[in-house]
């Protein structure tokens, strides 16, 4: 025996806790372990490692290694890669462990006892610890644990991991157990033999002779579910939700827009009060309060937005609106797992592209990743709101807010162009399908603390962005609009002979037939940088565009009267799919390892965005909207 080898048959021997996720794993292993654990990242991955160590009674010191959560060893993600790995000894530099406890939830043994009997085929020691049973027995869910170990060939034990003391029975079990050489587990290809089904067939056939559900009272959640998850009234729920969030972004956003756009107005007079007539100004005035604070009236509905996804999230319905939507995603050949990267996409594309990370299959994750930016994220919602503002009447159809409906069109339009797409790639690549496995949390109420916390995060990034990024553009814009002034005898606002004047002069030749004169061209140019910067962008352009000394007015306003309803459905469908985030690409190439689905992505966008604009603007001119 080698030195290196003594040392390892020195170390007391290693339990690993196995499990479906939010089966109670960490809790058992913080109420075991205490303070003594190490907490470090799987080599190479940013998957959490924790290891920690405890005395059994008898005073026989054990090592414990708390597993990432997994359904199943025929890992479909890469935490249940590594589960899978370092049971199985086939990870480098991780021992195998010498015995396994399989955590379960008592309350939902079918699902769990799947791991349970998988593992067991590895041949290591074992012992199940059936977790939640304090759940399980205020819902009256009977279980037999004798007859269950009998079942399984293994001891089975009771545990409460979030209760002191809860972990007794484990403690003494584990002193029973033979621990010392246990020898190396049997090859993945032994559990990967037996077909899924037999294995579904055997669990329910252990469930029969040993638990009873006859007087299972349920919980409340799913008898919430029952409703939620129906067939025909989730979908018709989910909508709802959504519609009434969008009818709020417009309805509760009122006051306090009003109340920025005065401060804003306020602060320009005052300023412009104060200084005397000329290029500073200007500056101060037309560029940054006109750009910068045209951008910020939009953080009330940005947060309002955000309250209501973040109390979703917080309540438990978000897995529930993923399983509501597989079947739909599965239709045009999508994972269920692309649900949290494309909902991430509604606050951001950025986070979302990145969150594809999770999804296994190659195609999969690259066709997630080239729809996430269809999904409407908080940048267009400053577009949006200013347009449709200024364009729609906010009138009440019937219980609904006009504005509010167009509104939830964009963001079901972005939805059901990314379907579209989805479809199509998949149908050009082929590929099959993978179920969406989902442990449903139990619903609760909001914590006030994660909402807030979560507000004052959508808030920091939008003010940071407002005063970095778009304040920075918005001089530039200022000065590219301001110089050189114009000519002798000119008949054009001064902007219009400016070096970004002639840029969007030349542009409009483009951009004429979907309707967008040379202003809004102007304004596309710096919004490249990011979709809200446009917003800014057209509040400096028509400050500077107005004509003599008037104060810069609101935008709204001032487009209203100078755009056609066709121009304006235009350039809302123009936002709809345009590319107009550099930081998004980037990010696409960054995750993709290539340029090339970075141009891709812009490449179908900037189509798609041309196409839909002149459709919609055409149409809108035949109907009388020029
Ligand atoms: N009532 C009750 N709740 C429990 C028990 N064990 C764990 N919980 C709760 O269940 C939730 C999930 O527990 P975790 O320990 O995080 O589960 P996990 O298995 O480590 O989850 P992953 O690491 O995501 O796989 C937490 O909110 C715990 O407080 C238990 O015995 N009874
Ligand atoms: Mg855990």
């Amino acid at each position: 025996m080698g030195v290196m080898e003594q040392q390892v048959a020195a170390r007391p021997p290693l339990i690993a806790l196995l499990g479906n996720p939010n089966c109670g794993k960490t809790a058992l292993f913080n109420r075991l372990t205490g303070a003594r654990q190490k907490v470090a990242n799987y080599a190479g991955v940013t998957i959490e490692r924790k290891e920690g160590s405890f005395t059994a009674p008898s005073g026989r010191a054990l090592r414990v290694l708390d597993l990432p959560g997994a359904y199943s060893l025929s890992a479909q993600t890469p935490d249940e890669a590594i589960t899978r790995d370092v049971v199985a000894g086939l990870r480098a530099g991780e021992q195998a462990p010498d015995a396994v406890v399989c955590v379960v939830n008592a309350t939902n043994l079918r699902l769990n006892l799947r791991l349970v009997l998988e593992i067991q085929r590895l041949g290591l020691p074992m012992l199940l610890a059936l977790n939640m049973v304090d759940v399980a027995r205020k819902r009256g869910i009977e279980i037999d644990t004798a007859k269950l170990s009998q079942e399984l060939g293994m001891p089975v034990v009771e545990t409460v991991a979030i209760q002191a003391g809860g972990e007794q029975a484990l403690l003494e079990a584990l002193d029973r157990m033979p621990l010392e050489h246990p020898g190396a587990p049997r090859p993945l290809a032994a559990i990967d033999a037996v077909p899924v089904e037999q294995t579904q067939r055997e669990v329910r056939r252990i469930l029969d002779a040993c638990a009873s559900y006859a007087h299972d009272k349920g919980n409340l959640s799913e008898k919430i579910d029952q409703v939620v998850l129906h067939p025909l009234a989730g979908p018709v729920i989910l909508a709802a939700l959504m519609f009434i969030i969008f009818q709020a972004v417009f309805s509760w956003a009122e006051a306090p827009m009003d109340f920025i756009t005065g401060s804003v107005e306020g602060i320009g007079q005052w300023i412009g009060g104060a200084l005397s007539e000329g290029p500073l100004r200007s500056l101060i005035v037309d560029g940054i309060i006109a750009g910068v604070g045209g951008v910020l009236v939009f953080l009330p509905q940005i947060l309002i937005l955000f309250f209501f996804i973040l109390v979703l999230e917080d309540c438990g319905y978000l897995p529930r609106a993923a399983f509501l939507l597989d079947r739909m995603m599965g239709g045009v050949g999508l994972s269920g797992r692309a649900f949290i990267p494309l909902l991430s996409s509604f606050a951001c594309a950025i986070p979302g592209v990145m969150a594809a990370r999770t999804i296994q299959n190659p195609r999969d994750r690259l066709v997630t990743i080239m729809i996430a930016p269809l999904m409407t994220c908080s940048a267009r919602l400053p577009v949006y709101a200013l347009i449709i503002a200024a364009f729609i009447p906010a009138r009440e159809v019937g219980v609904v807010n006009l504005q509010g409906l167009v509104l939830f069109a964009l963001y079901a339009l972005g939805i059901v162009s990314a379907m579209g797409v989805a479809w199509y790639m998949k149908r050009r690549s082929g590929g099959g399908q993978h179920p969406l496995l989902l442990e449903l949390p139990a619903y609760h109420w909001p914590h006030l603390q994660t909402l807030a916390l979560g507000l004052w995060e959508r808030a920091r990034i939008f003010l940071t962005r407002v005063g970095t990024l778009i304040l920075t553009l918005m001089v530039l814009l200022w000065f590219l609009s301001s110089f050189p002034g114009a000519p002798e005898g000119a008949t054009q606002p001064p902007i219009y002979y400016s070096v970004a004047g002639m840029l969007g002069r030349a542009l409009a030749v483009i951009f004429e037939p979907i309707g967008f004169g040379w202003q809004i061209c102007i304004a596309l140019v710096p919004g490249m940088a990011a979709r809200e910067v446009a917003v800014g962008a057209l509040g400096t352009v028509y400050a500077l565009s107005g004509s003599g000394d008037e104060m810069a007015n609101t935008l709204g306003p001032l487009i209203a009267g100078s755009w056609s309803m066709a121009t304006a459905l235009s350039l809302l469908a123009w936002y709809v799919y345009a590319p107009q985030c550099i930081a998004t690409l980037s990010v696409v190439r960054r995750e993709t390892g290539s340029a090339r689905y970075a141009w891709m992505m812009a490449g179908y966008m900037f189509a798609l965005a041309y196409l839909a604009s002149f459709i919609t603007y055409r149409i809108a001119l035949a109907l009388g909207g020029g």
